[in-house]
């Protein structure tokens, strides 16, 4: 009786708001039942702080060094396996390679996580950040065939001539600290925008924007996927953040465009590829024209062409850009060992000429120094995979973890290129060293990467004597923007040797 009397004193307003908030409740009650499963799979499991709704989230708030900062701690603070709540959504973090050698290779394991759709306004379904895995896998086995050795050898002497121009602007820096991090993506973007796509950008000797437009594209998406309020494409387009994205991913998609169409039009027309302008060789564009149109049917969309393009530009430059950068910081902070690797480049190259694709795979105590350095400073230095039956949780490899693990790397901050002399590397798990990442969807990149940067080290190390004024591996303060970075920048002097 009570009750009808309370309900006839109670407002319309009220009503409906009690009504609404049952109705929360109601569906607040089902939201934890369906996902109860996730609740009795973390239980037993170690890790951070979670509050309802955001769960740790607010342990990273802040720029990209404290988020970097609070991740290894985490990674460091907990076992090798840990959970983590961010939102809803559960994440398992592991470290220990017998989970990444079980996890990597999985069949089941070759989605990426929800978060790598906030790239897709640049990337698109590229193959870094396919959600779909069978849009990956059809588009894997497609682009594959075009990484073969031949191809990438064809590429050597763009490799060769954008390393001597990165040589001789570098002359104008002699003798003084100079942050080269835009010289040398400047080189590798050059590189990369002839390979990938056989346009000439010239972006070490001319001013050129598009720089400008991936880096920051890759800066807001690391700041969007660590702040859960940018997660709302209303917030986010309405933010100045927001407009910058837009922008630069605009222009990066219609510089692209272009080129994609000119290449159709000069394929359609000649029925060959000729590569543009004057290119002799063929980039992976013209490769990938070539290998999906099959007479009049169409294997990528032209938008799928775009995608493509682009993830090999940002997936290739930025890249071997930063390793260049550490191996030089490596180098100039260990004298002894530069010094192992100039002998190396003077028997192998001589003190005059060109790195020719032959004396590649002799330099053998270089390629140890750029593996050394990518152990500490692994560009993609945590990755997260979902499995193919998204429960609403994921997983997230500490790859920077596993790389200081003692258990395998004894002293591991001491910078030794020796550990990875054939025998050393026998005696470790395969996935205890995974910057390339491991198993089908790891770097398709990796033989070029290693052929680019060997020649632009050796072109630089036999010209100028490098050093820095970093002290040591921990003097390095490190955050990431989905590519691994120091904070501070690098610091390195570079001096003319008398050869
Ligand atoms: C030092 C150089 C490089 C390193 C350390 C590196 C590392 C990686 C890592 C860790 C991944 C896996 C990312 C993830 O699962 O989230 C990846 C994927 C990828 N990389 Fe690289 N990469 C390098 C250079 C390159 C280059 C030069 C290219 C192209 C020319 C390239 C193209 C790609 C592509 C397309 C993917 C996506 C592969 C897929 O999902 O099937 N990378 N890379």
């Amino acid at each position: 009786m009570w009750r009808i009397i309370n309900l006839q004193k109670l407002s319309v307003t009220e009503i409906l708001l009690s009504f609404l908030l049952w109705a929360a409740l109601i569906w607040f009650l089902q939201v934890l039942w369906k996902r109860r499963h996730l609740y009795k799979a973390s239980i037993g499991l170690p890790g951070p702080l979670a509050l309802p709704f955001i769960g740790s989230a607010f342990y990273f708030i802040g720029n990209p060094y404290d988020t970097f900062g609070q991740i290894t701690q985490m990674f460091n603070q907990y076992p090798s396996i840990f959970r983590v709540w961010f939102g809803p959504r559960l994440f398992y973090a592991v470290s220990d390679p017998k989970y990444f050698e079980i996890l990597f290779t999985s069949p089941h394991m070759l989605g990426k996580e929800k978060l790598y759709e906030l790239a897709s306004p640049v990337v698109g379904e590229g193959l870094f950040s396919a959600m779909s895995v069978s849009h990956w896998k059809k588009h894997r086995k497609i682009i594959m065939p075009t990484f073969n050795q031949k191809i990438l050898d064809s590429f050597m002497e763009v490799f060769v001539e954008q390393s001597q121009i990165l040589s001789s602007v570098l002359e104008k820096y002699v003798n003084q600290d100079v942050d080269i991090s835009k010289l040398i993506t400047r080189c590798t973007l050059d590189i990369i925008c002839e390979t990938a796509m056989g346009v000439q950008i010239k972006a070490q000797s001319l001013e050129s924007e598009f720089p400008k437009w991936v880096d920051r594209v890759l800066e807001i998406v690391m700041i969007r996927i660590f702040n859960i309020f940018y997660h709302s494409e209303v917030i986010f387009r309405n933010s100045p953040l927001g407009r910058d994205f837009y922008y630069c991913t605009g222009r990066i998609r219609s510089f692209t465009r272009g080129v994609v169409a000119e290449k159709k039009a000069n394929y359609k027309k000649n029925r060959i590829v000729p590569g543009s302008g004057t290119l002799k060789r063929k980039a992976f564009l013209d490769l990938l024209i070539e290998t999906t149109n099959d007479g009049d049917v169409q294997l990528f969309t032209d938008e799928e062409l775009i995608d493509e393009t682009i993830t090999l530009m940002v997936a290739g430059s930025d890249t071997t850009a930063v390793t260049n950068c550490f191996t030089l910081t490596m180098l100039g902070m260990h004298k002894n060992i530069q010094e192992k690797v100039l002998t190396e480049i003077l028997e192998v190259v001589g003190p005059k000429g060109n790195v020719e694709l032959s004396h590649l795979p002799q330099l053998k105590y270089l390629e140890r120094v750029i593996k050394e350095t990518l152990r500490l400073f692994p560009i993609g230095a945590f990755l997260v995979r979902t499995a193919d039956n998204d429960k609403g949780c994921s997983v997230v490899f500490g790859i920077l973890r596993a790389h200081t693990n003692e258990k395998y790397w004894p002293e591991p901050y001491s910078f030794d290129p020796d550990r990875f002399l054939p025998e050393e590397v026998a005696k470790r798990p395969a996935a205890a060293y995974i910057p390339f990442s491991y198993g089908p969807r790891n770097c398709i990149g990796l033989k070029y990467a290693m052929m680019a940067m060997k020649t632009l080290l050796a072109t630089v190390i036999r010209k100028y004597n490098v050093s820095t004024s970093y002290k040591s591996v921990r003097d390095i303060e490190l955050k990431t923007n989905l590519v691994l970075r120091p904070k501070d920048g690098y610091k390195i002097k570079f001096e003319l040797r008398n050869l």
